[in-house]
């Protein structure tokens, strides 16, 4: 069984186009999972994680009458048949799973996934991770693509929690990942370059992508971040679907 986060009653399923990174534009149906290891305080999922009872301070906390959330209510939980039956009513052939971080339940995936490649589906499979988790052997076997976005300290986790050296080291390795960081300033640059020298990442596979989920604070950053693309070449990354649909689930 697999804990989805939950959209209107039902689980959080949709079809949309990939907004983000190196597939930016590529129709997809995205499979967000429920939970996460982190606590990012700008988590435009945060629906995913943040439960009555924790302590992590969020962006949000800032919006009059904004209350954590209650686990049971914001979750749904649902079995490898149902979620590929859903998946299949779309004519999609790109799966993107999210969440939270979805290699959080990565055991209870591996059932998933042997559904989902099994011939007659053949679904290309990508994650969005944070880069905290090293997949296990039969997850990896299984899957086509990581878009690894390890976060920085503008997140507000600690450095132990959000930076796991053999995991960084594990997704750098794979000729299956790509680098997406969050930025927010200049001076977040210095924490990217280290990570990409440290962990040896070549820059043609580093994404750069402004934090920020309205159209307002993505266009404020889109400058600065061109520029260092241009000079260390990177790649940008805008977030296509706050363009397109602003701040909603299910987009
Ligand atoms: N369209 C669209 N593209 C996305 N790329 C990554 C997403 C995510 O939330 O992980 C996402 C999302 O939520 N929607
Ligand atoms: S790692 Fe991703 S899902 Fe988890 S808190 Fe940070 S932004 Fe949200
Ligand atoms: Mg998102």
């Amino acid at each position: 069984m697999i804990k989805l986060a939950k959209l209107n009653n039902r689980p959080e399923i949709f079809h949309s186009i990939q907004g983000e990174g190196k597939n930016l534009g590529k129709p997809s149906v995205f499979i967000r999972l429920s939970l996460c290891n982190l606590y990012c305080k700008w988590c435009d999922t945060d629906y995913t994680w943040n439960w009555q009872g924790t302590p992590y301070p969020h962006n949000n906390d800032a919006i009059p009458g904004y209350q954590k959330f209650e686990k049971d209510e914001m979750m749904a939980v649902l079995g490898d048949e149902e979620i590929a039956g859903i998946v299949d009513d779309y004519n999609c052939k790109n799966l993107v799973i999210t969440g939270g971080e979805p290699l959080v339940q990565q055991k209870s995936l591996i059932s998933l996934l042997r559904l989902l490649r099994d011939n007659e589906r053949g679904y290309h499979i990508e994650y969005e991770t944070n880069g905290t988790f090293i997949p296990l052997p039969e997850v990896d076997a299984l899957s086509h693509q990581y878009n690894v976005s390890i976060k920085l300290s503008n997140s507000g986790v600690s450095y132990e929690d959000r930076i796991e050296p053999e995991a960084i080291a594990w997704f750098a390795a794979s000729p299956k990942s790509n680098f997406k960081f969050v930025v927010d300033t200049e001076q977040d640059m210095e924490e990217v370059q280290a990570i990409i020298n440290k962990y040896n990442i070549s820059n043609d596979v580093v994404y750069l992508m402004p934090q920020g989920s309205s159209v307002e604070s993505l266009r404020q950053k889109q400058n600065w971040i061109v520029e260092v693309c241009k000079q260390y070449n990177y790649n940008y990354s805008d977030r296509m679907h706050i363009h397109i649909w602003g701040a909603k689930r299910g987009i």
